[in-house]
């Protein structure tokens, strides 16, 4: 799924009008009436309905959608912000329709606000700003946020909370920017939606399909996607009926040091329970008998050195690599990371330490060949890159970094993103809370290389690899609980995860 731009929304619905015969006031008309129909299915008429809107047409939305509820008997009152005096056409419009069915608790304010008492039982339906936001709220529309915000009333944004922006808020002002439990975004997800810091101002959120377009969504260019779970489908290759173990590749993995022998295990595991052929683990010596028992069917090779890894190793009997899971952070490690990748031609994973190693060897990033996948979480990213203000700062460098090395950087957390070294970003939907717990990385890593042993390009690996992970995470969930989760029990749901993916549906 696309995720267009406040601007490319607006093109979005000019173009639905001009191209598709529907008129605009109709288009507001139905997405009015999914709104309605998304509150009614929550709440009942015991709740009084307060409904806040502005003067453009997400005050138009929340119009339309106080004559649609009180039309199915709910109790609801209006106050529509007038401040210039200007409505949009399609407000003023469904202003009138309202007073035409004697709509009796309609308030418009011109200047001075004598706001309702709200109480926890009732619902207010925010239709002050959408799309159409230009700068961050201040002055008297703050003072209206400020008051929502402070009641013990559920709030319902329509398109997106009143005073966000649908990408970048780094310059807003977060104490005027309305806190919803739920947003109903019109056609499409916007951008902040996905960032930690907004989880809190948009709270749940779901999609209404309105009708929009299509071709004008196939049509636009936008680097923001989120993967969904038929576009992963499609990726996967069938196996052949006379498939043998050659066919899935051999991939290696430096893992693990004295102290650190369960992050190989983990790895290990999970890229044997994704599909492929052949799996050698190189592990220093003292990690030799306990490797070799966890996981029977890996193979093992010793480094030179008795606790970590310490010599860079041949590479021509494989098709991939990855290097980092609990590899640790002695200096030697760290010099015989930078001179594996001087061997390196075929497609590198580098994870945990071996990322750790750059923030005090930035020299050596140049070394990294181009199209490796890096697979850092927020803290392993900004030993790199420096320490960032707000996600789309963090998400605007790490784009930078990838075009700069021309590598996969796979930037973990909630929504996951995958960011290609053309600039695409495909951020994940799978996935839970119960997965913040150690090892969890060591797990993805262990899929990643996996999936480029058998031959998936970097781009294709990272997306599913990501996407099973967090459904295996989801089964794990469902299987154990969030709290109880541990990185075993994802490696445990990984066949599960694989089968659900690769069914016919
Ligand atoms: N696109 C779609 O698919 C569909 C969209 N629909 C709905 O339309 C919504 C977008 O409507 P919209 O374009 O009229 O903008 P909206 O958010 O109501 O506000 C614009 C007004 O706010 C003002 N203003 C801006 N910032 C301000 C500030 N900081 N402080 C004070 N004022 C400020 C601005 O004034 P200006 O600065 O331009 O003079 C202008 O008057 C969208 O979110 C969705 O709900 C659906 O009905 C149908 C399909
Ligand atoms: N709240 C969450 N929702 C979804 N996935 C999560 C969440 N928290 C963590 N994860 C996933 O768990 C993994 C944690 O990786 P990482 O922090 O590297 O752990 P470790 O270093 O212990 O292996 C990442 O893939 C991340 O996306
Ligand atoms: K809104």
């Amino acid at each position: 799924m696309k995720i267009l731009s406040c601007t490319q929304q607006k093109q979005a619905d000019a173009y639905t009008i001009a191209q598709e015969n529907i008129l605009s006031i109709n288009l507001m008309e139905k997405a009015a009436s999914l709104l309605t129909d998304e509150i009614c299915r929550r709440w009942d008429k015991s709740h009084r309905i307060i409904i806040f809107a502005g003067s453009g047409n997400n005050g138009g939305d929340a119009v339309a959608v106080a004559r649609m509820l009180f039309l199915k008997n709910y109790t609801v009152e209006v106050y529509l912000f007038n401040i210039t005096g200007v409505l949009s056409d399609d407000c003023m419009k469904n202003v009138q329709r309202l007073q035409e069915c004697g709509f009796p608790n309609y308030h418009e304010i011109s200047n001075s606000f004598d706001p309702p008492q709200l109480t926890k039982d009732d619902i207010v339906i925010d239709g002050l700003f959408g799309s159409g936001l230009n700068k961050p709220l201040s002055g008297g529309f703050a003072s209206v946020v400020k008051y929502i915000n402070a009641s013990q009333a559920t709030v319902v944004s329509i398109d997106l909370p009143s005073g966000l922006m649908g990408e970048d808020n780094s310059n807003n002002i977060r104490q005027n920017i309305i806190r919803a439990d739920l947003t109903l975004s019109i056609q499409l997800p916007k951008l902040s939606f996905l960032f930690a810091e907004n989880e809190d101002i948009v709270g749940e959120w779901k999609v209404l399909d309105i009708g929009i377009s299509k071709n004008f969504i196939e049509e636009a260019s936008t680097p923001y996607f989120i993967t969904e779970a038929n576009e992963i489908r499609q990726l996967i290759k069938p196996r052949s009926r006379f498939a043998h173990k050659g066919n899935f590749g051999h991939g290696l993995l430096i893992a693990g040091s004295y102290g650190m022998a369960g992050a190989s295990i983990l790895a290990a595991r999970a890229c044997l329970r994704s599909g492929i052929g052949l799996l050698t683990v190189h592990t220093p010596v003292r990690n030799h008998d306990i490797v070799q028992t966890s996981v029977p069917e890996a193979m093992v090779q010793n480094d030179v050195h008795e606790l970590y890894f310490a010599e860079p190793v041949d590479l021509d009997n494989f098709q991939a690599l990855a290097i980092g899971p609990g590899i640790g952070q002695e200096e030697e490690t760290a010099l015989a990371t930078f001179d594996q990748l001087k061997e390196c031609f075929i497609p590198l994973v580098l994870d945990a330490d071996a990322l750790n190693v750059f923030s005090t060897h930035r020299n050596y990033l140049n070394r990294i060949p181009k199209r490796t996948i890096l697979t850092p979480h927020i803290g392993e990213l900004e030993r790199i890159i420096g320490r960032c203000n707000n996600s789309f700062e963090r998400l605007t460098k790490a784009k930078e970094l990838s075009a700069y090395l021309q590598c996969y950087i796979v930037l973990k957390g909630a929504h996951t993103v995958v960011i290609t070294p053309e600039g695409n970003c495909y951020f994940n939907q799978t996935g839970n809370p119960g997965m913040a717990t150690g090892g969890s990385g060591d797990v993805l890593t262990g899929i990643i290389l996996a999936l480029l042993s058998q031959g998936y390009s970097q781009e294709n690996a990272c997306r599913i690899a990501v996407y099973v992970h967090g459904l295996a995470g989801d089964i794990a969930r469902n299987r154990v609980g969030e709290i109880s989760l541990t990185a075993g029990d994802i490696i445990e749901a990984l066949p599960e995860a694989w089968k659900n993916i690769t069914e016919t549906k």
